[in-house]
């Protein structure tokens, strides 16, 4: 029973006792001008109002957002501050791009498993709508030598180095800070390395729209997702806009692709679109757990988080990370019993999937005899993946972890596998159980 579990010094387990998530919202509709820490503060309030939970339990919150609020550096601490949570309470923020809630449920874990807190929530929210858009370099520098200046002289002087294109505004770009690359265009790179096909990056897409329309109309995300009213208080969104409840396998086939025009196959279909949104969990330990009453919905078992470089198939995290939880865990791949992955794109998530049944990457890259293993589709991001959801950056983590967790109590119990890519070059793993 204890053998490769993560446990507190207590010998307990670390539990996941609630789960949330806003709708998700493709950029520019129903969470225009709705900032990422409002989205945070609206499922985190909700989370604690529907556990019944005294927010003066809460010992730390972990929060995370990889597009910055320049205003509100700390999203952790405002969530604190902004829903009634004890102003005592613990808040700190962390990033790993995609990977960002992720890092903020391992952070928890690691304290609990320090035993410096038994109850803290996980979470990440990020807009793609309410963005930090700054000024050029040359904007910028002006602008502090402008506050400095004293005479009309010095101003005029300054002022008349700057140009037209000077002027323009610069919204944060999808890119890779060091090699410029969009993710889109490492997408398209990973496709052509690893041979995937237009029809086989469209029809993933497809399968992840249909499988999340067909969740949605079995009423299976009731519990995880919430209904939102956000700000101007107009109406309230109920199910995620991004997923094509009416996709059909032709309508894929007409699209362009966007970034490689020429000779590529990653589309806009085949991609996860610029999305807003929010999602949480709340963590104890087991013993706490069952000392405030609550029936933990599962368990955290394992993690792993990897970095490979940034100039070849930088979105290769999951055949990496994959291994080291799955090791840590004392597991082999067919022991799970739900295997959850990001669809960052679905080039991106065809060729993780070969590598994972690759032998030759498992020698070359992973330094093992053996590889990671094949991976059966009906075990495969059952209710869709991203590629229907969308992907709030820093929220896509804990969507997966309680996405998993739900569907293994609904089958009963096992062991399911989350895993992302994320920029950067990294990687991250994490291993969820629930008993049967
Ligand atoms: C680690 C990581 O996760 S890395 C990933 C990080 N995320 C990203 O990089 C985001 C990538 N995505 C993007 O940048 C954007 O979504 C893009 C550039 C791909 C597309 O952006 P947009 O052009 O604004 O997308 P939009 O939603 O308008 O779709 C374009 C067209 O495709 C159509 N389309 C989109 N999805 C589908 C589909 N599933 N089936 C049929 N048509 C579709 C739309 O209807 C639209 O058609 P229209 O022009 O006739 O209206």
């Amino acid at each position: 029973m204890t053998a490769n579990k993560l446990l507190t010094r207590n010998g307990d387990r670390i539990a996941v006792v609630s789960g949330l998530r806003t709708p998700f919202a493709k950029q520019a509709t129903a969470y225009h001008g709705v900032p990422a820490l409002d989205l945070g503060k609206m499922v985190v309030g909700e989370m604690l109002q529907r556990a019944e939970l005294d927010p003066k339990e809460i010992q730390q919150v972990v929060y995370g957002q990889v597009v910055q609020m320049p205003e509100a550096p700390n999203i952790a601490r405002e969530i604190v501050l902004g829903t009634g949570m004890d102003v005592r309470t613990d808040a700190y923020s962390v990033s790993r791009a995609c990977a960002t809630s992720f890092q903020s449920t391992a952070n928890i874990v690691e304290s609990m498993m320090a035993g410096h807190i038994d109850v803290g929530i996980a979470g990440g929210a990020d807009s793609s709508s309410v963005l930090p858009i700054g000024v050029t370099k040359k904007l910028a520098r002006a602008l502090v030598d402008l506050n400095k200046a004293r005479t009309f002289g010095q101003r005029w002087n300054i002022l008349k180095k700057l140009r037209i294109a000077d002027l323009a505004p610069q919204p944060p770009a999808v890119a890779e800070y060091s090699t410029g690359l969009s993710m889109g265009q490492t997408a398209e790179q990973m496709a052509k390395t690893h041979n995937i096909s237009r029809e086989d990056q469209d029809a993933m897409a497809h399968r992840s729209h249909t499988l999340a329309t067909k969740a949605w109309e079995a009423g299976l995300m009731k519990d995880e997702v919430m209904t939102a009213h956000p700000e101007p208080f107009k109406e309230f969104i109920e199910m995620d806009n991004t997923i094509r409840t009416n996709s059909t396998a032709d309508g894929y086939a007409k699209l362009r692709p966007v970034f490689d025009r020429k000779h590529g196959s990653v589309t806009a279909a085949n991609s996860t679109a610029l999305t807003d949104g929010a999602s949480a969990v709340l963590l104890m330990t087991e013993s706490k757990a069952k000392a405030l009453g609550y029936e933990p919905l599962g368990y955290i078992r394992s993690f792993g988080f990897s970095a490979i470089d940034v100039w070849e198939d930088m979105l290769m995290g999951p055949s990496y990370s994959t291994p080291i939880a799955l090791e840590r865990a004392g597991m082999n791949l067919a022991d799970l019993d739900l295997i959850e992955m990001h669809e960052a794109f679905a080039a991106q998530a065809l060729a993780n999937m070969k590598m994972f049944e690759s032998k030759k990457f498992a020698e070359e890259k992973l330094g093992r005899s053996h590889a990671i293993g094949e991976i059966d589709m009906s075990k495969f991001n059952v209710n869709g993946g991203s590629l229907a959801y969308g992907h709030p950056f820093a929220a896509t983590g804990t969507r997966l972890i309680t996405q998993t967790i739900n569907e293994l109590r609904r089958r009963g119990g096992g062991v399911g596998l989350t895993t992302a890519c994320a920029a950067g070059g990294l990687g991250a793993a994490m291993i969820v159980e629930v008993d049967g």
